[in-house]
């Protein structure tokens, strides 16, 4: 018989326990995660490193509900995700997740201060647009339109619109991807900056290992499981970081 699972810590605003994702079945299976165990705290900055293929996607869609896990079981706080119905999980990612990505997905026909209000209008508890906007430092950019913005400032619209109805979870897939390298400096610091003033759980994936230096904790995958997990004992600010 299996053993009881006991509920997760107070502190945890995510709890993944021997959480699998399998693609396909037979001779073509992926076995895209193997029995992850992980814990995130409330406010916690997390850098999620790995080789191409070790898994950090699959999981960051799991733990934002895009995706289910196999078998395992995942929690939300004391809300348990493992058994949601796709309905739940759009609640779920309504209230409380707000996504990054490394491309942006603007709406090109609408200005910047609508592809932002878009989002408040399926939440609970939004903040005001311009506030949003004032956040990633393009409250002056409103009436524009994403072709008339940098691929950086574009960056910054999807975080205030990640941000705008105040998630619990900020997840964001190689955010800087498709940046240079001052660009992407800037979008680390918006992230990091908007994180700690609205208390978000960030969790960033991404190749590059030194943004891990802006980290309370850095997670490796490698082959679906998790490599090591590293505590830094001082967190930089991305101006520090260098590569
Ligand atoms: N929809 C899918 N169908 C089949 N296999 C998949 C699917 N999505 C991912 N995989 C496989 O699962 C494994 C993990 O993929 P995942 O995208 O999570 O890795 P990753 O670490 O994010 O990689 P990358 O850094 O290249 O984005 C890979 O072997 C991938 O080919």
């Amino acid at each position: 018989m299996a053993a009881a699972t006991a509920e997760p810590a107070q502190t945890s605003v995510l709890s993944a326990r021997n959480l699998c994702k399998t693609y396909g079945s037979g001779a073509s299976a992926v076995h895209a995660l193997r029995a992850v165990n992980l814990e995130v705290q409330g406010g916690e900055f997390v850098v999620l490193l790995g080789a191409s293929g070790s898994g950090k996607s699959t999981l960051l869609n799991i733990l934002g509900g895009l995706d289910t896990a196999s078998s395992g079981e995942l929690w939300f706080g004391q809300q348990p995700l493992g058994q949601a119905t796709d309905q739940e999980l759009t609640q779920y990612r309504r209230a409380h997740v707000g996504f990054v990505f490394q491309f942006y997905n603007l709406i090109p026909s609408l200005t910047v201060f609508e592809n932002v209000e878009l989002v408040t209008d399926i939440a609970d508890a939004p903040m005001p647009v311009q506030d949003a906007l004032e956040r990633v430092a393009l409250g002056e950019r409103r009436d524009h339109y994403p072709s008339q913005l940098s691929g950086g400032e574009q960056q910054r619209v999807a975080i205030a619109r990640a941000v705008v109805k105040r998630p619990q979870l900020l997840l964001c897939d190689e955010p800087t991807g498709a940046l240079d390298y001052a660009t992407g400096k800037l979008v680390l610091e918006v992230i990091a900056d908007v994180g700690a003033s609205l208390g978000t759980t960030v969790v960033v994936i991404t190749h590059n290992t030194a943004i891990a230096g802006m980290a309370d904790r850095v997670i490796r995958l490698a082959d679906g499981g998790i490599a090591s997990i590293t505590r830094n004992a001082q967190r930089l600010s991305p101006a520090e970081l260098s590569w």
